[in-house]
């Protein structure tokens, strides 16, 4: 067994807040701040690995072991159900998972009369199980990217997708009809490794915990 404690983390918009967040309790890694195409990064000393992977794959490297450690949106958790450990919510990566639609049509129909829709998506478990709670059929298309394009080219009047500024539905002539779930980016956990690596992982975890209980009191 490896004594090094690896993280998988998102190579997007989540990697940099998750930094930071642990640089605050001192675990750091300088052989990340260059600009390198390397997707494994070590910091030998404090033995700490870092693995720089896809948003949706963090929960595979650390369902199967290869990451001790993992952070990844809750929007993930949701859509991929593994049997993960989640301790902690980061607070950070705050956006909306939301029923979408364009404005035209809103103004000329009413959401609770749903019966039968289509809808875009990159959250297809997701999509099917809100709407299923509430009797609606929904055919789904499953898209992985750009969702709001779906309903400009009449690929489906209706989209699932995240709303952080709102700019994107905005810009798109859309607006939001429903939320489905506040999302924020979680600390995942290989269940094997909390125990065979109890002492470290849980020191990471209390310390984080004190970290991010400090902020939400600092800033109301
Ligand atoms: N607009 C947004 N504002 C804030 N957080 C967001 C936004 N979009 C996504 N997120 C959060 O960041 C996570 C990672 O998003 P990111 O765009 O980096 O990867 P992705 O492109 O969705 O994933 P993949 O690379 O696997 O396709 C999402 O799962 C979500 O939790
Ligand atoms: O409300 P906003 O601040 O405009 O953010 C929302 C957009 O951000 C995400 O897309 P992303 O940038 O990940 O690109 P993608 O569509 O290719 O997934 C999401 O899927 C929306 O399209």
């Amino acid at each position: 067994m490896s004594d090094f404690i690896t993280f998988a983390l998102p190579k997007g918009r989540i990697m940099q807040d998750s930094m930071e967040l642990f640089g605050k309790i001192g675990i750091t890694c300088p052989e990340m701040a260059g600009d390198s195409r390397k997707l494994v990064f070590e910091n030998r000393e404090s033995k700490f690995r870092f693995m720089a992977v896809r948003a949706t794959d963090v929960p595979t490297y650390v369902e199967y072991g290869c990451a001790d450690i993992g952070v990844v949106g809750k929007d993930t958790l949701l859509e991929q159900g593994k049997d993960l450990y989640e301790p902690l919510d980061l607070k950070f990566g705050y956006c909306r998972l939301m029923v979408a639609e364009p404005k035209a049509l809103l103004e000329e129909e009413d959401p609770s009369s749903w019966s039968n829709i289509r809808v875009a998506t990159k959250y297809p478990n997701i999509t099917e199980r809100y709407f299923a709670e509430r009797g609606v059929q929904v055919e789904l298309i499953k898209l992985y990217g750009s969702i709001e394009l779906a309903p400009l080219v009449g690929l489906a009047e209706r989209i699932v997708d995240l709303v952080s500024t709102g700019a994107t539905l905005r810009d798109n002539g859309m607006v939001e009809v429903e939320t489905i779930a506040e999302i924020t980016s979680r600390l995942i956990v290989n269940r094997a490794s909390l125990k065979t690596k109890h002492q470290r992982i849980s020191r990471i975890i209390t310390d984080l915990e004190k970290v991010i209980g400090d902020e939400v009191t600092i800033s109301g």
